[in-house]
């Protein structure tokens, strides 16, 4: 049995940092794990200017040690009135790696999003032109539809369309969580690939209801059958390039959780690594979670693999109940668990 595993440095394609006290509190979490992350737009008011990206990356900076070698890489909210001069600028400049696509009321903090994709053509087609990567929430928002199908439902009405239409544009479709999903992604280009987040390849939507209701389980895309969780899993472990890291960690504090409406959102960000070896281990499949980690993603948005490495040993690591204090106290993904590995440098 592998005892110990070291790996080029990993990067986390989908997280979300906040802003202010949890900012604080929780940015260490995912600097000390990985190079760069792929810093997500959602904050009230939501990030959709180079200006707003510059000073974002800067708090971002300002809540880590001047020495923690992370780089924040920073994306555009797209809403239905997206300046497609404004994001060509800021990419040509490094002020964003990607925008994001939320269906307004897709998710938290997406009440600006998009109500039409078709309000977003010069966007699209400039994206297109220039190589920038689309990241996409993909759910329909229609009540009709069953949450359960708002991710099959969003691949077939909407990506699929996206995809002919634009058969150059670069497109994450991000946290998946479905069989549909892993096998779109599967079947498509180069250009289309997806980010799979720690608990979807480890709970499925019986985690949400076992033995009471589960807010801290609960995340969208919701959980779905095993079968789904099953099929994303395969397409991970499966070592294909089109699948990369991205937490989707999602810190609300836990008031915010424990709710009448708690808040969609699972906080993976301290134990990520932890968490994903132990489902490379466990299918027998721990020689691919680098590839997975560290290389599928930059591969993805051209940009260099990292210099340093991570070592992870089989010694078990105890997950708390409650991470941080007061306001900013968060349940972690794995509460109370013991996970196989621990992230020893
Ligand atoms: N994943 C979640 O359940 N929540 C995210 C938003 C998102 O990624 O959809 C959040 O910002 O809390
Ligand atoms: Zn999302
Ligand atoms: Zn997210």
């Amino acid at each position: 049995m592998t005892q110990r595993i070291t790996i080029r440095r990993p990067d986390d394609w989908h997280v979300h940092l906040r802003d202010g006290d949890i900012l604080h509190a929780v940015a260490g979490f995912t600097a000390r794990q990985f190079a760069r992350a792929i810093v997500m737009p959602n904050l009230t008011p939501p990030v959709t200017s180079i200006a707003a990206a510059e000073a974002y990356r800067g708090r971002i900076m300002d809540a880590l040690p001047a020495d923690s070698g992370f780089t924040p890489l920073m994306t555009c909210y797209l809403t239905d009135g997206a300046d497609a001069a404004e994001i060509a600028r800021g990419y040509a400049s490094g002020a964003f790696a990607a925008c994001k696509l939320y269906p307004a009321h897709a998710t938290t903090n997406s009440a600006h999003g998009v109500t039409d994709i078709r309000k977003l053509t010069d966007v699209l087609e400039t994206m297109q032109r220039i190589g920038m990567p689309l990241l996409i929430h993909g759910e329909v928002t229609d009540r009709h539809v069953d949450i359960f199908d708002r991710e099959a439902v969003f691949i077939e009405t909407i990506l699929a369309p996206l995809v002919r239409d634009y058969p150059a544009l670069k497109i994450v479709l991000e946290h998946i969580t479905t069989a549909e999903a892993a096998d779109f992604v599967m079947g498509a280009g180069p250009q289309i690939a997806a980010t799979v987040t720690p608990q979807h390849m480890i709970i499925n939507r019986n985690a949400i209801f076992d033995g009471g209701i589960r807010p801290h389980a609960y995340c969208l895309p919701v959980a779905k059958r095993e079968q789904h969780r099953l099929a994303v899993r395969r397409a991970v472990v499966s070592g294909s390039p089109k699948f990369f890291l991205g937490t989707d960690s999602a810190p609300h504090g836990v008031g915010r959780k424990e709710a009448a409406c708690g808040c969609a959102g699972i906080f993976n960000a301290p134990y990520a690594l932890e968490s994903y070896a132990q489902v490379f281990d466990e299918d027998g499949a721990l020689d691919r979670l680098e590839g997975f980690a560290s290389e599928h993603g930059p591969r993805f948005y051209g940009l260099p693999l990292n210099e340093g490495t991570v070592t992870l040993e089989r010694s078990g690591t105890a997950v708390p109940d409650l991470i941080g204090e007061g306001a900013t106290a968060v349940v972690p993904f794995h509460a109370g668990e013991t996970l196989a590995w621990r992230v020893v440098d």
